[in-house]
C-alpha cells in the first residue's frame, strides 16, 4: 500500500471509495482527491484528512487514478489530463457505459486502463465491483483494482464485453431493491401499518431474505418454496405479482439500463 492513489471527481460513488479505503488502511497522507468546487474540496479535506489537488497535479503525482465523475462529464475531464498523464499512471475508470479503449484512444500510448462498475454499498463495505482491464492492463494493474475496490466489498473479474449487463445488474441493482422497498411499504400503509412500522418490517424481511441468499447456498426458487405454504398467504401475493407481470417488467428494466449504458459509451451521454 505504498501508491499514492488519486480519486478525480470525488462525488457520492469516489467519497464512498475514498471512505472504505480509509477504512481498509489506507493512510490519508496517501490519498489525493480532486473536486470541481472549492467547498467540496474543503469538506473531503475536514472529513477525511486527505489533500485536494488538481486534476493536473493528480496526474502528475499519483500513481493510480480513479476517475469517479458522470459519463458526461468525462470527455471534458480526459481532455484535461491528457497532456499530463505519463504512460506509466494507473487509470481506472468507474464510470457507467464508457470502455477503456475511450480512454487509451485520448491517453499517452501504453497507458494501462481498468473499467470498475462498483455500487453505492461501498459506503457499508457490501459492494459489488465488476473489474475489467483495457489492451496494456496487466495483471499487476489488475490486482491493484482489486486491492482498492476489495478493501470495500467483493470483487468479480469479467471481460470488459460483460460491463454493460454488470452495470444493469449490480451497478444500478441497489436502486431497485430501494424501489420495491418503498413500494411495500406503500402496501403496508395500505394494510393500516404505520409508516415507520411498514419500513421496519419490510426493511428486516429484506436484510433476513439477503443474508439467507448470500449464507445458505439455496437456490432462491427453494428459500421461496419455503415460504410459500400450500392454499397459504404468500401463494396470493405469488399469483398477483405474475399477473401484472413483475418478472417480465424486471427482465424488461435490466435490459433498458444495459442498453442505457451502451448509449453512453461515447462519453458525451
Ligand atoms: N451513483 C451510483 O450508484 C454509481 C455511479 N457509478 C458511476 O460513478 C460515477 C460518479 O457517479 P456519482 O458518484 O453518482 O456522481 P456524482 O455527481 O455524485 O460525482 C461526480 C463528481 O465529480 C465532480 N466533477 C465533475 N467534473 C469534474 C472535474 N472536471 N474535475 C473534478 N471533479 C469533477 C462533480 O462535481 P459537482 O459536485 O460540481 O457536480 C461530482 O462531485 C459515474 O460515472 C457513474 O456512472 C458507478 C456505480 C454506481
Ligand atoms: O445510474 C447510473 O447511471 C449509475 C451507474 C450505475 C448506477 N448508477
Amino acid at each position: 500500500m505504498t501508491q499514492k492513489v488519486a480519486v478525480l471527481g470525488t462525488g457520492k460513488i469516489g467519497e464512498a471509495l475514498l471512505s472504505g479505503m480509509i477504512r481498509a488502511g489506507w493512510s490519508p497522507a496517501d490519498l489525493l482527491v480532486t473536486a470541481r468546487r472549492p467547498e467540496r474540496a474543503d469538506t473531503l479535506r475536514e472529513r477525511y484528512g486527505v489533500t485536494p489537488v488538481t486534476n493536473a497535479e493528480a496526474a502528475k503525482t499519483a500513481d493510480t487514478l480513479i476517475l469517479t465523475v458522470k459519463p458526461q462529464d468525462m470527455g471534458a475531464l480526459v481532455e484535461e489530463l491528457a497532456p499530463h498523464v505519463p504512460a506509466d499512471r494507473l487509470v481506472i475508470s468507474g464510470a457507467a457505459g464508457i470502455p477503456t479503449a475511450y480512454f487509451e484512444e485520448r491517453l499517452a500510448a501504453g497507458t494501462p486502463v481498468v473499467r470498475v462498475m462498483t455500487n453505492t454499498p461501498a459506503l457499508v463495505d457490501e459492494a459489488m465491483s465488476v473489474i475489467s482491464g483495457g489492451t496494456h492492463a496487466n495483471p499487476a494493474h489488475l490486482a491493484i483494482a482489486q486491492e482498492i475496490f476489495g478493501g470495500v466489498g467483493k470483487t468479480l473479474r469479467v471481460p470488459e464485453s460483460q460491463q454493460d449487463a454488470a452495470t444493469a445488474l449490480s451497478g444500478s441493482g441497489p436502486a431497485y431493491f430501494y424501489f420495491l422497498v418503498e413500494a411495500m411499504t406503500d402496501a403496508g400503509i395500505l394494510l393500516g401499518l404505520p409508516r415507520s412500522q411498514a419500513h421496519d418490517l419490510i426493511v428486516q424481511a429484506a436484510i433476513g431474505a439477503a443474508v439467507m441468499l448470500r449464507d445458505s447456498g439455496e437456490h432462491p426458487v427453494k428459500l421461496r418454496e419455503a415460504v410459500t405454504s400450500p392454499a397459504g398467504t404468500t401463494i396470493n401475493a405469488i399469483r398477483e405479482l405474475e399477473n401484472h407481470g413483475v418478472r417480465a417488467a424486471l427482465i424488461a428494466a435490466l435490459e433498458a439500463a444495459r442498453d442505457r449504458s451502451r448509449e453512453l459509451a461515447s462519453g458525451k451521454g
